[in-house]
């Protein structure tokens, strides 16, 4: 694993589906590129989600993050692939909605794909979930954005204010992926969680004319007859009947 680029800004980065964003799906050396937001409520481990997963380590204390983008390779499926992954400052729930500024907007519709994090010690984190994955499905009109659902801190089952269960209902009822974690305790799920997403994301990348579908369409039909064919096989079949009935 190799950090090759750290702290750009997302205002550099153009929506994902635009012409621009198209001509950037290439990633450095020509890699296919991958582009992750992480999002979730403030304190549920976003920044020490995406440390761990670029580093392996568990660093206790982060400063509050404004948004910085990192990027390392990852093998996925016998490919390597370039991942930018975005960290993303807390969304609050108000009243009247979530408090997602233009910045959190801009970073949303860039990404290729979305992990959205709770924690099980924080039921206000876990009820804004919903919401959130509307607003990252509104962002994202016309495609099918892959998402994944953490739940995190998995190891302060003592102070749990959600039940993991619940969140793995939610997943389901949202058509996402599932993964509860602890980042500071297990570096498995947490590679899991990111592999799973670029797996799906490969998947919606792969253009329509792969090899194996032009494979298949190479297969040569068989054809179907036309007509000056049929009115051969008829005149064989005509003269054969009839040297048949004048030999006998
Ligand atoms: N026990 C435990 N603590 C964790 C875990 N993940 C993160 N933390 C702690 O939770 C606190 C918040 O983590 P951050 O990564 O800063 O959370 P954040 O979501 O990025 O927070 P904002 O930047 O405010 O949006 C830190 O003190 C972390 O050390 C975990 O899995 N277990």
């Amino acid at each position: 694993m190799r950090l090759i680029q750290n702290m750009c800004t997302i205002a550099e980065y153009p929506a994902a589906g635009s012409a621009a964003a198209a001509e950037c799906c290439l990633g450095p050396a020509g890699r296919r590129l991958v582009k992750i937001a992480v999002v979730g409520a403030s304190g549920v481990g976003k920044t020490a989600l995406v440390v761990r997963f670029l580093t392996k380590r568990f660093i206790g204390d982060y400063e509050r993050n404004a948004g910085n983008l990192y990027t390392r390779q990852v093998q996925v499926e016998g490919e390597t692939l370039a991942i930018q992954v975005q960290d993303t400052p807390g969304i609050q729930a108000h009243e009247n909605g979530l408090s997602c500024n233009e910045q959190l907007n801009r970073c949303i519709r860039w990404a290729d794909a979305v992990v959205i994090v709770f924690s099980i010690t924080d039921h206000k984190s876990y009820e804004l979930i919903g919401q959130l994955h509307q607003h990252v499905q509104q962002l994202h009109l016309g495609t099918r954005l892959p998402v994944v659902l953490v739940a995190n801190k998995a190891d302060l089952l003592h102070i749990k204010q959600v039940d993991p269960q619940l969140g793995l209902q939610l997943a389901s009822m949202l058509g996402c992926s599932f993964y509860e974690v602890s980042v500071s305790e297990n570096y498995n799920g947490v590679y899991n969680a990111f592999h799973v997403l670029c797996k799906e994301v490969r998947h919606k990348q792969q253009p329509s004319g792969t090899p194996e579908k032009r494979r298949t369409s190479l297969i040569p039909r068989p054809k179907s007859p036309n007509m000056q064919d049929l009115k051969r096989r008829f005149k064989q079949a005509l003269s054969a009947k009839v040297r048949t009935v004048t030999s006998v």
